[in-house]
């Protein structure tokens, strides 16, 4: 493990277990690493695990939500061996989360003043009522909202001023790593590019590590360094940006993906998307889970689940038996180190 990775996880499983019927499981052997200051994203299409786990990696996970396998580490620091204490201090001041609805983020009976007021006072007792509503001011103004929005309820807000107050809310506290999971989604475009130029532009600024989840890979070719695909709970692809944009994609998947959405600029092409439905999580297939809407599939795809397994030079991941590439460059993946694990890229 090399220094600059603050958070890891590995040989994650998350299952949600209500005690009738089968468990669904939601997020598979899954391995991430975020390195300090970069942007992650995490892509695929609705149901294919992406919230399941942002709420692993911050250790949020509600019942029947389960986490059955796996580690997760902040700098090092197993997450879910924290007390209750320890992980309260973690939060908001290492690690802050920013979630679709804001509306739900906020509460609706107080002030934007004074739901800051309550993360200093919890986190920063020493700060006086002065230096509080300052600091308050001072965010709100980072990501554009006039300092007096401090006396506004939620609900006096556009969908876009919320969502900033939000933003403006996890970095209050200074984190390492913030998660997002679909922050502009609910959002009309033009709201949401500012929104993207401003997380951009605040994270060159404070130097912020993102985690940036989104069913819209081509959101994630303009603002991540890097990039996971998942399908049905599983990393499918895991590779530096650029090689992606390029047009380089390994995995069918993540070419179909390419497909099903409009760029955010540039010119509008053949929107095809991909034929069929994720696969139901409670079912266990033999083969490859999207073995039944692949363009390239082959008899092997049904009988043997591909690995992930590292194709060529950097960081070139695919889990996938027909992965555009020379079946030379395929190397398979070693276990024995913590760093590279059979479940994923480190
Ligand atoms: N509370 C729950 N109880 C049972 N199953 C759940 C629950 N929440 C989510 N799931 C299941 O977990 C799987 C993954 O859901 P998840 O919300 O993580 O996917 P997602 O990729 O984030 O989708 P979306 O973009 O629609 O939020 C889905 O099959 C879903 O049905």
């Amino acid at each position: 493990m090399t220094d600059d990775i603050l958070l890891a996880a590995h040989h994650v499983d998350v299952v949600y277990d209500t005690g009738e019927g089968t468990p669904t499981h939601a997020v598979r052997d899954v391995a991430v690493e975020l390195r300090r200051g970069e942007l992650l994203g995490i892509a695929g299409e609705s149901g294919c695990g992406k919230s399941t786990l942002a709420y692993a990696l911050t250790r949020l996970l509600q019942p029947p939500a389960r986490l059955a396998a796996g580690t997760v580490t902040l700098d090092g620091q197993d997450l879910y061996a924290l007390d209750r204490e320890a992980l309260r201090a973690v939060r908001w001041t290492r690690l802050s989360m920013v979630f679709q609805s804001a509306m739900n983020a906020l509460n609706p009976v107080t002030t934007v003043g004074r739901q800051f007021d309550d993360i200093f006072r919890a986190h920063r007792p020493a700060m006086t009522a002065t230096e509080r509503r300052a600091k308050a001011g001072e965010l709100l103004d980072m990501v554009g909202i006039d300092p007096s929005r401090l006396r506004s309820h939620p609900h006096e807000l556009s969908g876009g001023m919320r969502q900033r107050v939000v933003i403006a809310m996890a970095l209050a506290l200074d984190p390492d790593v913030v998660v997002m999971d679909e922050p502009t989604t609910a959002l009309d475009v033009v709201v949401q590019r500012e929104i993207l130029d401003e997380i951009e532009e605040l994270r060159e600024r404070l130097g912020f590590a993102v985690i940036f989840i989104t069913h819209d890979l081509n959101l994630l070719l303009e603002i991540s360094d890097r990039l996971a695909v998942m399908y049905a709970g599983r990393i499918v692809e895991y590779a530096d940006t650029a090689r992606i944009a390029e047009g380089g994609a390994l995995h069918p998947y993540t070419r179909g993906l390419l497909r099903s959405f409009p760029a955010l600029t540039g010119d509008r092409r053949d929107l095809r998307g991909i034929p069929g439905q994720p696969p139901d999580l409670r079912l266990a297939t033999p083969g490859c889970a999207f073995a039944d809407r692949c363009e390239a599939v082959v008899e092997r795809c049904r009988a043997q689940r591909p690995e992930l397994e590292r194709v060529g030079e950097g960081l070139s991941w695919a889990a996938c038996h027909v992965a555009r590439h020379h079946p030379s460059d395929r190397q398979a993946v070693p276990t024995e180190s913590a760093g590279q694990t059979r479940g994923g890229p480190a």
